[in-house]
């Protein structure tokens, strides 16, 4: 069953076609990659699907709703979930509460309640502590709950951001370039943590650069250039297609 799905979408600003009539398809409980080389529109496609963006035209539609006029927290709520190319976390909070932000769209207590510590929010900061403690477990940072975030070496942020991501157990995980800056033995860990997320329910939507980790555990590929899709497949087809090695796999990058 198809989860996410772009028709047309296209946005440009002012001359650039950032983007331009993409048709993108993610089945539920796959992992999506999106390739193509700098400047192909892969983020601004993720913008477009998250609500960052409003598109100047086509239609965007989540678990077979068309949510392109909704806001962004409402497709949060809904389900849908991202991270960003550049860390973004609170550096000087500690990774508890760091993750404890993901979870503050799901909570359901009133201000009033949360002034005089009522016991239905004491009940609400319990469990929200416990899931934080079972994401991070699962993401294998449960080590450093009370750390600041700042402090934690690059790759442990970058995975400290997933864990915020998930943590309220989205349907669908928007990840922009998880693998960049890491070396390369965070690459396989990497990779067995997103197909440990798609494992527990996820569905999961990368962009990334780095091929190794692509056709290492993508089920489908799409793939831009200047804006516009050029090809979509599995790897085996995304890897011999001869437009895809002239637009991208070519090029070093
Ligand atoms: N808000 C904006 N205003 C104007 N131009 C923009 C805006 N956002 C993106 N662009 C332009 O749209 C094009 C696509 O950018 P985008 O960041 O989506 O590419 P990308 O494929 O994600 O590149 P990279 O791999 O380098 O991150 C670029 O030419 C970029 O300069």
């Amino acid at each position: 069953m198809v989860i996410l799905e772009t028709k047309g979408i296209g946005i440009h600003f002012g001359g650039l076609k950032a983007v331009s009539n993409v048709d993108f398809s993610v089945e539920e409980g796959s992992i999506s990659a999106i390739i193509g080389p700098n400047g192909a529109g892969k983020t601004t496609l993720f913008n477009l699907i998250a609500g960052f963006y409003t598109p100047t035209e086509g239609t965007v539609y989540f678990k077979g709703k068309d949510i392109t006029k909704m806001k962004t927290f409402e497709r949060t709520y809904m389900g849908l979930a991202r991270t960003f190319q550049n860390i973004n976390l609170f550096r000087e909070l500690s990774v508890m509460d760091n993750v404890l932000l993901g979870l503050h769209t799901k909570t359901k207590c009133d201000p009033i309640s949360s002034m005089l510590n009522l016991p239905n929010k004491l009940r609400e900061e319990r469990e929200s502590r416990k899931k934080v403690m079972e994401t991070l477990e699962f993401l294998n940072l449960a080590h450093y709950v009370n750390e600041k975030a700042g402090s934690l070496a690059y790759g442990l942020q970058k995975n400290l951001e997933i864990a915020r991501a998930i943590v309220s157990h989205p349907s669908v995980l928007l990840l922009d370039e998880p693998a960049s800056g890491l070396n390369t033995n965070d690459l396989d860990t990497l990779s067995q943590g997103i197909v440990a997320i798609r494992n527990s329910g996820i569905t999961v939507v990368l962009i990334e650069h780095k091929m190794d980790v692509v056709m290492s555990i993508s089920d489908k590929i799409a793939v831009l250039n200047f804006g516009q899709k050029i090809a979509d497949g599995n790897p085996g087809e995304i890897c011999c297609n001869p437009e895809v090695i002239d637009a991208y796999l070519g090029k070093d990058e």
